[in-house]
């Protein structure tokens, strides 16, 4: 077991995809000073090419695990070392670097959990890129919950106007109705509240709850989930959790201020439901943050990108937040 550093934190990055604008919005988010060591583990040349390619100074100090961290300075990383197998043109996926993505997120993942790292920040992966390499990948969210043996982990999204969360991740649509159970939507309530009380500094989370069907299944006759599934759910986790349940509300009208101001979360029961919403009020401005994990992990808002690869256009914006908000994260867990 390495002994956790007490002084500075260090946060272990992923760059995701090697072709995407992964490795271009590290390096934009490594110009600024930041409190805790950002320890990339990434192939160095895939960085310093980059860094190249979009004008940016880099540094690259060698990660050390015995050493204690410092706080990196504007223009450099520590990079834990991971070599790519063929060398990446920006833009162009290619299936031979597949397990090299798979390899640096198992890496830091395991050092989140050995307390070598304090939290994960993730860069953008190309989920078909993977899948066509026969590695059967839908998000991170679901190879993290994984490799940690995590039956339910909760996907949230959050920007300064909105939280919105997932009751079902990156399921084909026709899979939505069967994933959802009262036992996997307790869980989903249970893992939720505890995340913001934890994480977050709320006591008393009030949970908006959207409903799955149009007008909530308008009393059954459009759809039967809210009568059989959410209600009864609600019902069990309000006599058990200390949160607010407001729901199920349909979820066309529940994204309006007098809800919003409200709550501390909304809980969609699907990912096009919620996140386009979300996406829409601060799409490049919001996090992606996996409750119930055995560590903190945080991502960016935004896919691969991979026509700004490499051009210097990408927006490093959100993975300046989420940079940040694990930083609050595990000052708000460790209190
Ligand atoms: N965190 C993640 O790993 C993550 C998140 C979302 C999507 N993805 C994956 O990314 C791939 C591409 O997805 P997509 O095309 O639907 O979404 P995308 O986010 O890559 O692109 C959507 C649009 O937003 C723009 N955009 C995205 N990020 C930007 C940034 N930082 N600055 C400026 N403009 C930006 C793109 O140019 C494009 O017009 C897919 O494989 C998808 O699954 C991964
Ligand atoms: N659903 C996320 C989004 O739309 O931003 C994205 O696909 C990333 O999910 P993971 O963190 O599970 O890769």
């Amino acid at each position: 077991m390495i002994k956790k550093n007490k002084q500075f934190r260090r946060i272990v990055i992923t760059t995701g995809e090697p072709s995407g604008i992964g490795p271009d919005i590290v390096i934009m988010s490594a110009q600024k000073k930041w409190p805790v060591e950002l320890v990339v583990c990434a192939d160095p040349n895939l960085l310093l090419d980059r860094a190249q390619q979009i004008n940016l100074p880099l540094k690259l100090r060698s990660y050390h695990s015995k050493k204690i961290a410092s706080p990196c300075m504007p223009g450099e990383l520590s990079i834990l070392k991971m070599l790519l197998p063929q060398k990446t043109i920006p833009g162009q996926l290619n299936v031979n670097n597949n397990n090299y993505v798979i390899n640096t997120l198992t890496r830091a993942s395991q050092g989140c959990l050995n307390g070598e790292f304090s939290a994960l920040v993730t860069g953008p992966i190309h989920k078909a890129i993977l899948n066509r390499g026969n590695i059967a990948f839908s998000g991170h969210t679901e190879f993290l919950s994984q490799i940690n043996k995590c039956e339910t982990t909760v996907m949230m999204l959050s920007n300064r106007k909105l939280r919105v969360a997932l009751a079902t991740t990156h399921i084909p649509i026709l899979s939505v109705p069967k994933m959802i159970t009262q036992k996997s939507l307790c869980d989903t309530i249970s893992i939720l509240a505890q995340g913001l009380k934890k994480y977050f500094g709320v006591s008393h989370p009030k949970i908006y709850i959207c409903g799955l069907n149009p007008h909530s299944g308008e009393s059954g006759y459009i759809g039967q989930e809210e009568i059989n599934i959410i209600i009864p759910a609600l019902n069990i986790l309000k006599k058990n959790i200390n949160c607010e349940l407001i729901g199920p509300l349909s979820a066309d009208t529940i994204f309006q201020k007098k809800y919003i101001q409200h709550a501390d979360v909304i809980l969609a029961m699907y990912h096009d439901q919620g996140l386009p919403v979300l996406k829409y009020s601060g799409f490049g401005q919001s996090v992606n943050i996996t409750l119930g994990l055995p560590f903190i992990r945080t991502s960016v808002d935004h896919g691969t990108a991979l026509e700004l690869s490499g051009k210097g256009t990408a927006l490093p914006d959100s993975m300046i937040m989420a940079i940040t908000v694990a930083i609050k994260m595990l000052t708000k867990s460790s209190l």
